[in-house]
């Protein structure tokens, strides 16, 4: 699907939001959406509720067609999807209480029914004694903690996260993070979240989306994501948090201290364990030195970049590291 809009001049060219875009998500999976400012995440987001209409191409929320549905129509399919904000979207003027009772007004659900559904909210999110609190007097990650709430009045099986943490602190971006994870392990809602933290991806999500100038340019599990990235984009994105070996200064300066061939080892729990590498530098007589790097989890799988200078007589070295390229990938020095 694309979403393309006019030339804001007569002179300009036209923008593609979105240039053929073409996503499935799975019921109860949580999507991460990565890019810049720009790539096109908010549009996405926009065509899944039907905010706005693809240019061309059909969106399917639900086994609903959203893209040609009428707004009186649609009314029943956005009962199915709550919305989340970075800036929390909360009418300031309302109680916590109030805020969440109105998408129930707005759905029609009885008056005698919002009690027990409200403090059942409340208590969800962990609230429960804020209920006549004004929104003002909340923290950031409370006012979170009630957007999610009243995303979540109508029973929505779809949540739509836009940046959820992007104006919170670390401790309390941990705090929605692990909310939102429940939204999706307990509540069993479908997730799709647009950040630029890759943090929040690391922590939350199943698959990664990374975009960049209206397109999806890499598409994958998170652990495959954030061990290979493929794109330009993805890699920028996921060195934010994973060196891929020694940047250049800090490998000019290992250099200078450490003697030997400085190599950088890339293992995946899926391929060899370091130690059979290890191993395969002991029986040919290689020393080696573990000068940079670490290991790093993701959704419960491990992969590390590992950075060694190996000294001894170099055709032992070069023997040992053509055995260990077939167990695990090898990078002269570090990233270029
Ligand atoms: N209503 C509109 N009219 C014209 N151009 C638009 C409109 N909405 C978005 N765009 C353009 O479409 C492109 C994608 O915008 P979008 O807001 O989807 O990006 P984004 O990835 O969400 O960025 P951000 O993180 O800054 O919100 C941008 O070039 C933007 O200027």
């Amino acid at each position: 699907m694309s979403r393309t809009f006019p030339a804001r001049s007569r002179r300009g060219t036209p923008v593609h939001a979105l240039d053929h875009v073409d996503l499935d998500v799975a019921e109860g999976e949580v999507l991460g959406v990565v890019g810049y400012s720009g790539a096109g995440k908010s549009t996405l987001l926009r065509l899944v509720n039907a905010l706005d209409r693809p240019t061309s191409g059909r969106v399917t929320v639900a086994g609903h067609e959203v893209s040609s549905m009428s707004e009186r129509a649609l009314r029943e399919v956005r009962r199915d999807i709550g919305m989340i904000f970075q800036q929390f979207n909360l009418f300031s003027s309302r109680t916590v209480w109030g805020n969440i009772a109105y998408p129930l007004q707005v759905a029609g659900v009885p008056q005698a029914e919002h009690r027990a559904r409200i403090s059942e909210l409340l208590h969800f999110v962990g609230l429960a004694d804020k209920a006549h609190a004004h929104v003002e007097q909340l923290s950031g990650g409370q006012k979170q903690r009630v957007g999610i709430a009243r995303a979540l009045a109508t029973e929505p099986r779809i949540l739509l996260a836009d940046e959820p943490t992007s104006a919170l602190d670390p401790q309390t971006t941990a705090e929605v993070l692990g909310l939102l994870r429940r939204v999706n392990e307990e509540l069993g809602l479908t997730v799709v979240l647009i950040t630029h933290e890759m943090e929040v991806v690391r922590s939350l999500a199943d698959r990664v989306a990374v975009m960049e100038a209206g397109r999806v340019v890499e598409l994958g599990a998170t652990y495959d994501v954030f061990a290979s990235p493929q794109h330009p984009a993805t890699q920028r994105f996921v060195s934010t948090l994973v060196e891929k070996g020694p940047p250049p200064r800090a490998l000019e300066r290992l250099r200078e201290r450490h003697p030997g061939r400085m190599v950088t080892l890339s293992f995946r729990d899926e391929h060899a364990s370091p130690a059979d590498v290890f191993a395969a530098f002991i029986e040919r007589g290689v020393g080696f030195e573990l000068v940079h790097g670490g290991v790093e989890d993701v959704r419960g799988r491990t992969f590390g970049h590992l950075t060694f200078a190996l000294t001894g007589d170099e055709q032992a070295v070069a023997d040992a590291l053509g055995h260990a390229a077939t167990l695990v990938e090898i990078t002269e020095g570090g990233p270029s």
